[in-house]
């Protein structure tokens, strides 16, 4: 099987011919390849998510592993990890294992396990990192996501775990302590205005400078999720200066979506940690441009409309992203000049690639190496329509908006995971 992708644009803005056969990428793809005209189109390497709920086991209804991974291609993404908070949780060797299978059987792209901090999402005690990472899914990457793992001694004990083996601890970074009463959407003036709890930005940012403290005492890696805040970023930029090994995401919709979408109560636009304002927005912007920001991440996060048909504060928080992650970058960073090709592999794919310990993702586009690779269309725009998404829930908080349409097809391992 092999295909040359002719005449594509390279990240670096270089035009040329791409051969792959055999999964990788070759000097030449012979004389029986499928020819792709890849005029005006970018390649970019497959894109990488470390954050993504997928809900299989627990919540099929919402979505499975196979959807996700459908979704996945569609957005361009050749690999996405899939968050623990399922139930039951990922939290031993067997479940892990078990999530792998199930991405080896969807086989529309990498499903790389994270494994939970505690078990069960307690919160108290360990689970079995060790284990998890001697498993078949070589866990590296564990989180709690949905939770803030509170107890900065629990915290530091698995910071400490991870560390002979490189693994990299990922919080979720909200003080529950410093939460309002109710709180569902940031504590300002838009929290006044509706009569919603809020979360104030210093409940992520204190969570932030705790943790790259303890990242410093023990020498292990933290990654920080779904940054949103002005003083998270600035926290992060001061123990990067440091040297303290930490890593940081910003969502597409943080870095899109802020206060104003909230004001007819739209449950859609619930979601931890909330959406901010202009200030904050642009502080997201301007740390993902500048690197202090490592990686966009989607925190996919699919929810059954019966969990979403509620008022604002019982609504469950989330909302999906997979399949416009990529749009989204373009609009916010590419279109307006902060981000260029070469950038966007950097934080959708090479950067990423490297937080999870990915071997074969996150590559240079060059012969010898594993045939990832999308191909974005950037002129091409389009109305989201949520019905049209292949994901299995419909919390998607673009529908009806005009966003670029990039994906023209995903390769993953040198075949075709998605084509238009
Ligand atoms: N982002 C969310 O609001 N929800 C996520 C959990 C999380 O990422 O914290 C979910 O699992 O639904
Ligand atoms: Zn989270
Ligand atoms: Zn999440």
């Amino acid at each position: 099987m092999s295909t040359l992708l002719q005449g594509v644009t390279l990240p670096d803005g270089t035009r040329t011919d791409l051969a792959i056969s055999d999964g990788v990428f070759v000097d030449d793809a012979g004389s029986g390849a499928e020819v792709v005209d890849c005029d005006g189109l970018v390649a970019l390497p497959g894109l990488v998510d470390v954050h993504t709920h997928l809900r299989e086991p627990g919540r099929e209804d919402t979505e499975t592993v196979l959807t996700g991974s459908r979704a996945a291609a569609r957005g361009g993404f050749t690999a996405v990890c899939a968050m623990a908070n399922t139930n039951p949780v990922t939290d031993t060797a067997e479940k892990a294992e078990h999530i792998l299978d199930l991405g080896w059987q969807a086989a529309l792209a990498e499903v790389v396990v994270i494994g939970a901090i505690s078990k069960g999402l307690n919160g108290a005690e360990l689970a079995e990192l060790g284990l998890m990472n001697r498993s078949r899914a070589r866990v590296t990457m564990f989180s709690d996501d949905g939770h803030c793992l509170m107890n900065a001694q629990l915290m530091r004990r698995a910071l400490e775990w991870v560390k002979p083996f490189d693994g990299v601890i990922a919080q979720h970074s909200q003080d529950s302590n410093l939460a309002g009463p109710g709180a569902c959407c940031h504590e300002g003036e838009i929290s006044g205005r509706l009569g919603l709890g809020g979360w104030p930005p210093v409940a992520e940012s204190a969570i932030i400078a705790r943790d790259v403290q303890l990242a410093e005492a023990t020498g292990s890696r933290l990654h920080v999720c779904h940054v949103s805040t002005a003083e998270g970023v600035d926290v992060i930029r001061w123990a990067k200066a440091r040297g303290i090994r930490v890593t940081a995401e910003v969502t597409p919709h943080h870095l899109l979506l802020g206060t104003a979408e909230l004001t007819s109560y739209d449950t859609t636009f619930k979601v931890n940690p909330p959406l901010r304002t202009d200030e904050h927005i642009e502080a997201v912007r301007a740390a993902l441009a500048d690197g202090t920001i490592d990686a966009v991440a989607t925190d996919h996060a699919p929810h059954a409309a019966q969990d979403k048909d509620h008022a604002f504060v019982d609504a469950r928080p989330g909302m999906i992203g997979l399949e416009q992650a990529l749009s989204v970058v373009i609009e916010t960073m590419v279109r307006p000049g902060r981000l260029d090709w070469a950038g966007v592999a950097d934080r959708m794919s090479h950067t990423p690639a490297r937080i999870a310990s990915l071997q074969t993702q996150g590559r240079p586009l060059a012969v010898g190496e594993p045939a990832n690779v999308v191909l974005v269309n950037p002129a091409r725009t389009a109305v989201v329509d949520k019905t049209q998404s292949v994901s299995l829930s419909r919390n998607n908080p673009y529908d009806g908006r005009t966003l670029p349409d990039p994906v023209e097809a995903t390769f993953w391992k040198g075949r075709r995971t998605h084509s238009r």
